[in-house]
């Protein structure tokens, strides 16, 4: 294991187990609707690429790269778009991919912004959710898992660009980004 990591909450097994049950609930809701799922860079890379195969049918993906940490484990609380769509989402059935929601400001913000753009619907999926951590009121419509209210690493989420490639999901050790 990364030396970094104070302990696994996630395994690849386990991650894998909850991405099975979301896709079996979003293959049932969305059949016969081809929805577009939206996956948030750079976060929910590797969450969207296993949740699409485990879903089996048919839905178009595209990618939008938003982001409001920097290289801080604090929100700034402004949500800045790096790379918009190239799908138009107007009458479109959305589905937002995430890798967690936190303080809820980024959801937040792309629930608005997508029904500004005429989306038919906008739901949200997230694999993990911090709910102590919420500011702003977000409603995900599957959760993969909630988690305690610790830096979380891993399957795509990082510190400073580091640790999105660790197979797992860990507590990052406070002192790597303490000091
Ligand atoms: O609920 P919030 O407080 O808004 O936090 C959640 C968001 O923060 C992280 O992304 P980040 O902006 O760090 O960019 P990244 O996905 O490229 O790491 C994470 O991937 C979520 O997208
Ligand atoms: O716990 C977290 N880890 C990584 N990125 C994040 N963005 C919001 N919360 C987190
Ligand atoms: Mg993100």
């Amino acid at each position: 294991m990364n030396d970094d990591i104070l302990k696994v909450l996630y395994s690849t097994a386990e991650i894998n187990a909850i991405i099975k049950r979301l896709a079996g609930e979003i293959k049932r809701d969305y059949a016969r609707k081809n929805p577009l799922v939206v996956c948030i860079l750079k976060g929910a890379i590797m969450f969207t690429t296993d949740l699409v195969r485990a879903i089996d049918d048919y839905c178009e993906i595209d990618f939008m790269d938003v982001s409001s940490y920097g290289d801080a484990t604090e929100s700034s609380g402004e949500v800045k778009i790096i790379k918009d769509l190239d799908t138009s989402v107007k009458g479109r059935d959305v589905l937002i991919v995430e890798d967690i929601v936190d303080t809820g400001r980024t959801l937040s913000y792309l629930m608005k912004l997508f029904k500004t753009r005429d989306a038919n619907s906008v739901k949200i999926c997230t694999l993990m959710d911090k709910t102590e951590r919420r500011v702003v009121e977000v409603h995900a419509d599957y959760v993969g898992t909630t988690v305690p209210n610790e830096f979380v690493v891993g399957y795509g989420l990082d510190y400073a660009e580091r640790y999105r490639n660790l197979p797992y999901i860990g507590v990052l050790r406070p002192t790597v980004y303490e000091n």
